[in-house]
């Protein structure tokens, strides 16, 4: 059988780290594309846009009302412009009342975002994977399954933050840093540029240090990921490490890659010690030079004289606007990561599907197909290697009803013949007819429902033996699932189980044997009912019983249809009205079992002999 097709290598590349893209015009206006799935929600996000500005808001006027509790304390009552004074016991209460506020404002914010949020990263996933189950196969042979799944679940969870969290942090430290600019330049316009002019440039450079930090402590994790599978391997492979005496060759791969964590955690340490004395030199200092000017400022007299309840004002806002742009400068890799992500998942959005389920159908949609089948010198290469011709001039004809078995060595194009017919690839020469009409000029759906596969390998999907019966058909009824069950020699195994065809089967449910899998397989084809049957025997050996079950199962499933049979073991094709043996990606000889067993030195002779004489 043609490998399965899919890459399932690498599904470590979903955890790996992937390149994050420059933050610019270019990336933002390609990435920002992903917010169109957020359209259908913009009033939720929206209203959880006001509530964010009004939780913010709320909490700026905290400072301002802190100052003026301790004014108050200073004997200087808060006067409002209508007159009012507000002694301490009021302007606590107003504090309370605010951080009430607040609370309610942050609780809406969270609801209204999170429901953005997810009802957008369903919407993604949903478009994902039905993008997914569209794209033609050569694509999953292409890209590894890893990185594929990854697009679904990582990519889309960081796009999940970005719009659960990110944004409102964003949004949040944005106002944060307006409002807290304009309140410290109404309490002092002096004070506010010397705080302006040493605070954030020290707050950035710790960032940066941050950053440097984390790259670091990223290699030395690496490093260590090294040493454990050197560990791995070896333990794992103990027998041939004894054998080759390779016990001291072991011990010193271990010791060098201990070497190179210790290297990297000593560098990555020397930063980090580094870091600390930047924190307590440089922004404790720097807090120290804005409490002397504002020392200065509250102990001179004159213009610029500042009360303590002002200063308290200001010192409040000070921290807040720090702790924004430390906030913001976090924003930034969150933001590139996201840019990341939603490109790659733009990339995969943006992929041309296979023409399948165009509703209306786009090509000629026979109500029924007789199964008269022609290959006209097909020549065909998978697109992963376009150098390897691998069918050459395959010229052969089925009529409608007939049955021919294709036979030859393993590797030699058998399944690769038989799966094109259902145009999983483009022919690279000639072409394929069905009732007369090429291939190319049915509707993908309409012609793919026509034709029935019985791979060698069944795979059965989690869930019970009725669903996966049924979806050869899925609507089918009860009964129809029975008969086909019947029919496929398969009902008296299923009610040997407790709960019959409610069994599961699949990940979480039993497991079935390879006859009774292979025997469902040819249910779910019965019930499908279709034109053309194409049948994988099995390479495995079943025993003979259950070989005797599933040959009967497959005779009853050919009747009446064209059916191409991939034979492993000769014995089961001799009633077959032709056979062609392939060699190479080529039909080397043609015939009638009759014939070609008597044809002297024929690869189908010898081929018969030899599994005889395996026999
Ligand atoms: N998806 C694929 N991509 C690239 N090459 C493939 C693919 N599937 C099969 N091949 C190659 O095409 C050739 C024909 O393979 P095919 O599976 O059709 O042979 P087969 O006769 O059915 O073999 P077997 O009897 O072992 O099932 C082989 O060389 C195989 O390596």
């Amino acid at each position: 059988m043609a490998r399965s097709g899919l890459n399932s290598s690498g599904s470590d590349l979903a955890t790996a780290e992937l390149p994050k893209p420059k933050v610019n015009k270019e990336s933002l206006k390609r990435s920002l594309r992903i917010f169109r799935y957020m359209l259908p929600y913009k009033a939720k996000f929206i209203v959880g846009l006001l509530m964010l500005l009004l939780s913010s808001s709320t909490f700026m006027a905290f400072p301002w009302l802190a100052g003026k509790l301790i004014g108050a304390a200073n004997h200087e009552p808060l006067v409002l412009s209508n007159g009012w004074v507000l002694g301490i016991n009021q302007i606590a209460l107003l504090l309370f009342g605010i951080i009430v506020f607040q609370g309610f404002f942050s609780f809406g914010r969270i609801w209204f975002f999170t429901q953005v949020s997810e009802f957008t990263v369903r919407d993604i996933r949903r478009a994902l994977y039905g993008k997914f189950v569209q794209l033609p196969i050569p694509y999953f042979e292409q890209n590894r399954v890893g990185a594929i799944t990854s697009r679904i679940t990582s990519d889309v969870a960081q796009i999940q933050d970005t719009f659960s969290l990110t944004l409102a942090e964003l949004f949040r430290q944005l106002s944060t840093m307006i409002i807290g600019i304009t309140a410290i330049m109404l309490v002092s316009v002096k004070l506010s540029l010397f705080m302006l002019l040493t605070f954030p440039p020290i707050i950035l450079v710790a960032g940066l240090f941050g950053r440097k930090i984390r790259v670091l402590a990223r290699e030395t994790q690496l490093e260590l990921a090294n040493t454990n599978t050197i560990v791995e391997e070896t333990l794992q492979a103990i027998n041939s490490v004894k054998a080759f005496t390779n016990e001291r060759f072991e011990t010193n791969r271990y010791g060098t890659a201990l070497d190179r964590v210790v290297r990297t955690a000593l560098k990555s340490n020397l930063y980090r010690g580094g870091f600390v004395s930047f924190i307590i030199i440089g922004l404790t200092g720097g807090i120290i030079l804005i409490l002397w000017r504002a020392a200065t400022l509250v102990y001179n007299p004159g213009p610029d004289h500042l009360e303590v309840g002002q200063l308290l004002t200001f010192l409040l806002y000070t921290a807040f606007i720090g702790a924004s742009i430390a906030g913001l400068g976090e924003m930034y890799g969150k933001v590139q990561s996201t840019l990341g992500a939603s490109e790659r998942i733009l990339e995969i959005l943006d992929e041309a599907p296979e023409p399948t389920h165009h509703e209306p159908a786009t090509g000629l949609v026979p109500t029924s197909i007789e199964g008269d089948i022609r290959y006209e010198h097909v020549a065909f290469r998978y697109p992963t290697r376009p150098d390897v011709p691998v069918l050459t001039d395959i010229d052969f004809h089925i009529g409608a009803g007939e049955k021919i078995a294709l036979v030859g060595p393993s590797g030699a194009g058998k399944s690769t013949i038989a799966g094109l017919l259902m145009q999983f690839y483009s022919l690279s020469g000639g072409q394929i007819t069905i009732d007369g009409h090429p291939v190319a000029d049915y509707d993908l759906t309409a012609l793919r429902r026509q034709i029935g596969i019985v791979p060698q390998e069944t795979l059965l999907f989690g869930g019970s033996i009725r669903e996966n019966i049924a979806y050869g058909r899925p609507g089918a009824t009860d009964a129809e699932i029975i008969e086909a069950a019947e029919r496929a020699n398969a009902y008296r195994f299923i009610q040997g189980f407790p709960e019959g065809l409610d069994t599961l089967v699949g990940e979480r449910g039993i497991k079935l044997s390879g006859g009774q899998r292979q025997r469902v397989a040819i249910a779910r084809a019965i019930l499908k009912n279709p034109a053309i049957l194409i049948l994988d025997e099995a390479t495995s050996s079943l025993d003979s019983e259950s070989e005797m079950l599933v040959q009967g199962a497959m005779d009853e499933l050919m009747q009446n249809r064209t059916s191409i049979i991939i034979a492993h073991r000769l014995s089961t094709i001799r009633k077959v009205d032709k056979i062609l043996v392939i060699d190479g990606g080529r039909i080397v000889e043609q015939g009638t079992h009759d014939e070609l067993s008597e044809r002297e030195g024929g690869l189908y002779a010898n081929l018969l002999r030899l599994q005889f004489e395996l026999t």
